[in-house]
């Protein structure tokens, strides 16, 4: 099996997984990951649960369709991570539960809103940026990831849900269900007296998450 149709089988195997588990439900959330002529989309309006591999939309580096479906509609807020972080591999978009809930609070800080609560969201997902309200597929999305530079492999959409990235599809998979299981933690928590790790512990856990 060449490397294409391998990753097109662990796109479909780990949106399965996610959507079995809860993590999306109906047609929402999309996932790309880079190939080495450009990058594989989930179709819109797609089921995460039964994709077909070979249905799966692709896109050239220029981001003209070439086969499969008509892509997600947030193909802007995708090919901007492409863009701005060549190191990206895979994007995942999702609208689970508790990450969607903290998306819709008011009063958290912007730059950096899920707080560090346990090591491996820093390790894994590392700051994550509050981005304002667009409505879904707005190639507005694409701008603002765009002024980001680069600074931040995940973002959370205001009232919407969270973006999460990585070197490789299974690793942005992974650090989206860990962004998740925070967000729970935090709004399971929200009204108790928390101790939060310190800025020395974070440090540390960094320079684990600076390779990406
Ligand atoms: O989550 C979604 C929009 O934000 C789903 O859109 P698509 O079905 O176009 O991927
Ligand atoms: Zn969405």
């Amino acid at each position: 099996m060449n490397a294409e149709s391998k990753l097109r089988e662990d796109i479909v195997r780990l949106s399965k997984s996610l959507f079995d588990r809860g993590f999306s439900v109906g047609s929402a959330g999309n996932i790309s990951a880079a190939v080495d002529d450009g990058i594989l989309m989930t179709p819109t309006n797609s089921c995460l649960g039964f994709l077909d591999p070979a249905r799966l939309s692709k896109l050239d580096r220029n981001g003209n369709h070439i086969s499969g479906d008509k892509p997600s509609k947030e193909v802007f807020l995708h090919r901007a991570f492409y863009e701005t972080r060549p190191q990206t591999g895979a994007v995942v978009h999702l609208h689970s539960t508790f990450a969607t809930a903290l998306s819709c609070l008011t009063g958290i800080d912007p730059n950096d809103c899920i707080p560090p609560l346990t090591p491996y969201v820093v390790m894994r997902v590392g700051a994550v940026k509050l981005l304002p309200y667009v409505k879904p597929g707005d190639e507005k999305m694409g701008d603002m990831i765009r002024e980001l530079a680069g600074r931040y492999a995940a973002v959370l959409l205001a009232n919407h849900g969270p973006v999460v990235t990585g070197r490789d599809i299974a690793t942005a998979v992974y650090a989206a269900e860990e962004l998740e299981e925070t967000a729970k933690l935090l709004i399971l928590l929200k009204d108790a007296p928390k101790r939060m790790l310190s800025d020395e512990n974070v440090h540390e856990l960094k320079a684990v998450f600076g390779a990406y």
